[in-house]
């Protein structure tokens, strides 16, 4: 149906191909070594209801879309994730249990001690003040007098405030939000890798920006293009918007090497249809979303691929 040249996926099996053919090969933090490159850029559009999910194997766009909703709760522990079936955050913290404790504990067996046990999960689930920390309460402090300063009760929201911004300075070149609190990294179980997310009202559409410090080409990126493209959704039907399109720009962009079968039998496939990301309600709020809010409809992927994730 649609010429491979000009699929928009194409894009992304380029860069692969790219960085797995000329990457600079590296030891990296986890020890699992990568290939990467500094700086990349992709562009997709959103119009018509488009979304860039890659077809060329199967993305579970629903673990996607439950994560970026726990981001916007304000959660960071990930007793709610677990608990709708999203694995993808337990090998952090189950990590940390493990050196600290010094046990041998399954994966499964410490999701259901997180799940059934709330202290447990209030002490070992937690992974430091990321994103939803960041995004709706980033902290703040006031003076409580003789040069002191205690946290404020409540912090910035800046997913509130960015949607008042849209709505009252479409123009404006500062419709942002962040993850990376640099007071706050060293106290969170991963630093940011979407790190800050941009927006541009043009012509009556909302388009979104993200920029990724560092990229797992392999796994990550397929949930961060996802992520993008339903927050601007979001923030666009908010806005009374259309959606325009959304630009990634990636920071250091990876392959693990331990992702070889991925990535031969990857860029031996070729992209085709035009999956859509429907929006099935309009809530009242940014906040007020749920999963079943969300439909993606002609998406007809290629077989799903496993991979291992670097800890
Ligand atoms: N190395 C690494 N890569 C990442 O993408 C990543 C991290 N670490 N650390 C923090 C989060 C967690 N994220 C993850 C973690 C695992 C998958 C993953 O395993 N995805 C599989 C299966 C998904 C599932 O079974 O639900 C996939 O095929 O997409 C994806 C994103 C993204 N981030
Ligand atoms: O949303 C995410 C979260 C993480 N990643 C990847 C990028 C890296 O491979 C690791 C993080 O390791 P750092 O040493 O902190 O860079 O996780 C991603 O692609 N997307």
């Amino acid at each position: 149906m649609t010429d491979h040249i000009s699929h928009y996926e194409q894009q992304y099996l380029d860069l692969m191909r790219r960085i797995w053919t000329q990457g600079d090969e590296r030891i990296d933090r986890t020890g699992v070594g990568t290939r990467s490159l500094l700086g990349a850029m992709m562009r997709f559009s959103l119009a018509g209801d488009h979304v860039p999910l890659l077809t060329t194997k199967r993305i579970y766009w629903k673990v996607a879309a439950r994560e970026m909703l726990w981001f916007l709760s304000g959660d960071t522990n990930i007793r709610e994730l677990v608990r709708q079936g999203v694995h993808i955050w337990t090998d952090w913290p189950l990590d940390a249990y493990r050196k600290a404790t010094g046990e041998d504990i399954d994966r499964d067996t410490f999701e259901r001690r997180i799940i059934d046990d709330t202290g447990f999960a209030a002490r070992w689930g937690d992974l430091g003040p990321v994103y939803g920390a960041q995004w709706v309460n980033w902290p703040v402090y006031e003076p409580a007098g003789d040069g002191l300063y205690r946290r404020a009760e409540k912090g910035r929201n800046q997913i509130a405030e960015l949607v008042e911004s849209i709505r009252a300075t479409p123009g404006s070149r500062r419709l942002l939000f962040t993850g990376w609190n640099v007071a706050e990294v060293p106290r969170m179980a991963l630093p940011p890798c979407h790190m800050t997310y941009q927006f541009q009202v043009a012509d009556g559409r909302l388009n979104g920006l993200l920029f990724q410090r560092s990229c797992d080409l392999g796994l990550g990126f397929a949930f961060n293009i996802f992520g993008l493209s339903m927050i601007t959704r979001m923030l666009a039907q908010q806005c009374d918007l259309e959606p325009g399109e959304v630009v990634w720009q990636g920071g250091d962009v990876h392959l693990y090497l331990n992702h070889a079968d991925l990535v031969e039998e990857q860029l031996r496939r070729t992209p085709s249809g035009a999956p859509k990301l429907r929006i099935n309600r309009r809530p009242s709020s940014i906040f007020d979303y749920g999963i079943d809010d969300f439909e993606v409809l002609d998406y007809a992927p290629q077989s799903h691929i496993a991979a291992p994730v670097a800890v």
